[in-house]
């Protein structure tokens, strides 16, 4: 199967800027959502499992065809709080009805990266909005409960190698874990809405202890209230890993600078886009005085 994104002949940066705005302002305005943590660990959320679904070997997939859009792909028992993304999105394509479900999933993980004071992420439009019969089957998004063997050879479908799988990781210094959705609970107290390179410090610094929770699933509890899943644990119990968690922890520019091209590979994943199509970067609301 070939994605091809389509060129967008009628639509130019200013348009896109304008969709980024109006997700940046309604962001800025709902802040009271998850105890006032805020949308954007959710729409960070609602990006990567929309592109997550991407297998490489056969191209299905992936956030070309906007199939979250349908019940069969929201359904996923490993999609459950991401409605959440969905519904604040969802007046955001009333507005705009011009940009397909994949461009929008996407560009809502972008807008959150950048306005919770993350790296630019490039980006590029032209998903096309696929028929329902083309959702892929549920259960392609990664488990939490297992190691470092079982997360690189996950990662290996969508493409991606040790240092981007990483760096992506980082994206778990936002928002929390929510019992009711994945039977995982923390971290208490300080959730975070800003995008920095914690996660890799937390690894590191925190007093890791495995325990059973609510839901009889184990996890890693420090003393200080964080916690981490068995797969973020994975990353300092593997040397290959350990060694890009050290490189992040120590040097926040250069985990910016791997985040952003690893989020765009995720967010692309199995498309083909025309010589033809610009790739924006997207001024925050900050940056435009707004
Ligand atoms: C081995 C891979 C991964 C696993 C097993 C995993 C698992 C999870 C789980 C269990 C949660 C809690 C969801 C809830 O209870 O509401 C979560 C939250 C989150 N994940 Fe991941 N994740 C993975 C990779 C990623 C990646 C690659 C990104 C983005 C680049 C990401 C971004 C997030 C964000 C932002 C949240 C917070 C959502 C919120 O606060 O509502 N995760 N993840
Ligand atoms: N804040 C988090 C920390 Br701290 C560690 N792991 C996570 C996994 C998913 C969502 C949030 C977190």
């Amino acid at each position: 199967i070939v994605h091809m994104a389509q060129e967008i002949k009628d639509k130019s940066e200013k348009d896109y800027q304008e969709v980024y705005n109006a997700i940046a302002v309604k962001l800025r305005e709902e802040d009271e959502f998850d105890g006032y943590i805020g949308y954007g660990p959710v729409l960070t959320r609602l990006a990567w499992h929309s592109s997550g679904t991407w297998d490489k070997n056969n191209n299905t997939g992936g956030s070309f065809g906007g199939t979250y859009q349908f019940q069969k792909e929201s359904n996923d028992p490993s999609n459950k709080g991401l409605h959440n993304g969905a519904e604040f999105l969802a007046p955001i394509h009333k507005q705009f009805p011009w940009l397909s479900h994949g461009d929008l999933y996407t560009l809502g993980g972008v807008v959150a990266i950048q306005e919770l004071q993350g790296p630019v992420i490039p980006w590029r439009p032209g998903r096309v909005d696929l028929p329902e019969d083309m959702t892929p089957d549920n259960g392609r998004l990664p488990d939490a409960v297992y190691g470092a063997d079982y997360v690189r050879n996950f990662f290996k479908r969508l493409d991606l190698n040790d240092q981007e799988v990483v760096a992506l990781m980082g994206a778990h210094c936002l928002g929390r874990t929510h019992l009711q959705n994945t039977g995982f609970d923390g971290p208490w107290g300080a959730a975070s809405n800003t995008f920095t390179n914690e996660f890799f410090l937390n690894l590191l610094n925190e007093n890791w202890k495995l325990e059973k929770n609510e839901a009889k699933n184990m996890q890693w509890n420090s003393p200080k209230g964080y916690m981490m899943l068995p797969t973020d644990h994975a990353l300092i119990e593997d040397d290959k890993y350990m060694a890009y968690v050290k490189l992040y922890a120590t040097n926040n520019d250069k985990f910016f600078e791997d985040f952003a091209k690893a989020f765009k590979k995720l967010l692309e994943g199995g498309i083909t886009f025309p010589q033809s199509t610009p790739t924006y970067r997207f001024e925050t609301l900050d940056s435009q005085g707004l």
